[in-house]
């Protein structure tokens, strides 16, 4: 069943989820999209607790029953105690893509020297791109700005739809073809 496109958006945070401040990183994710993506989306939200067992069912939910082709999480991926959302991605992930952590701390570590506290990471479940960010609302365009190019086509990869950007935001690259101006 074709369910357009649809975006999954996890803010995983204990404070957030029990209101003890209002969440800005889903929102932000939100406003992220709607200014780089021409594709018409819709997006299915969440705000969960840094609950391992949680995260996971929230992102096989969201990929598998949502039918989201990406998911973005925000939050949880520091060393402190209740961090988990990495290893919750790992839970439910088919193939890790580590070359997305990888490149997010690398372009966050000219912006706050303690990037390297973030283990976020990303892997494909089925026909879904799941990508963790940290939790701090300004860290979401700093790091999709550096993975946004290459989603698109690994979306087309993995058999999802077709997402199409704005290029005055984002150049999306797809090898073979030649970039919108
Ligand atoms: N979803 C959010 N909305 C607004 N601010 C946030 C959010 N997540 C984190 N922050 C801010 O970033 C700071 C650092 O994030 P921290 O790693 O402590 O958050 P977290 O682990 O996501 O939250 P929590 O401790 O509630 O699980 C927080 O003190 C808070 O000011
Ligand atoms: N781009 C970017 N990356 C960042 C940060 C940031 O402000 N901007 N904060 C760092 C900090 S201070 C921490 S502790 C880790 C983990 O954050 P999290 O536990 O909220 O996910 O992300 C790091 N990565």
């Amino acid at each position: 069943m074709d369910v357009g496109i649809r975006i999954g958006i996890v803010t995983v945070s204990d404070r957030a989820s029990a209101g003890i401040y209002k969440d800005e990183g889903g929102p932000a994710i939100r406003a992220y999209f709607e200014k780089a993506l021409t594709s018409p989306w819709a997006p299915v939200a969440r705000v969960i607790p840094d609950d391992r067992a949680l995260i996971a069912q929230t992102l096989i939910e969201l990929a598998d029953s949502e039918g989201c082709c990406l998911i973005v999480t925000t939050g949880g991926t520091g060393p402190a105690p209740r961090d988990v959302t990495p290893e919750a991605t790992e839970d439910v992930v088919e193939k890790p893509m580590p070359g997305f952590g990888e490149l997010m701390r690398q372009v966050s570590l000219a912006k706050v020297p303690t990037a390297i506290l973030s283990r976020q990471t990303a892997g494909i479940r089925g026909r879904s791109l799941i990508v963790n960010l940290p939790g701090r609302p300004r860290a979401i365009a700093e790091c999709l700005d550096a993975v946004m190019p290459a989603i698109p086509y690994c979306i087309d990869l993995i058999e999802g739809p077709y997402l199409e950007t704005d290029p005055a935001v984002i150049v999306a690259f797809r090898p073979g073809q030649k970039p919108k101006a």
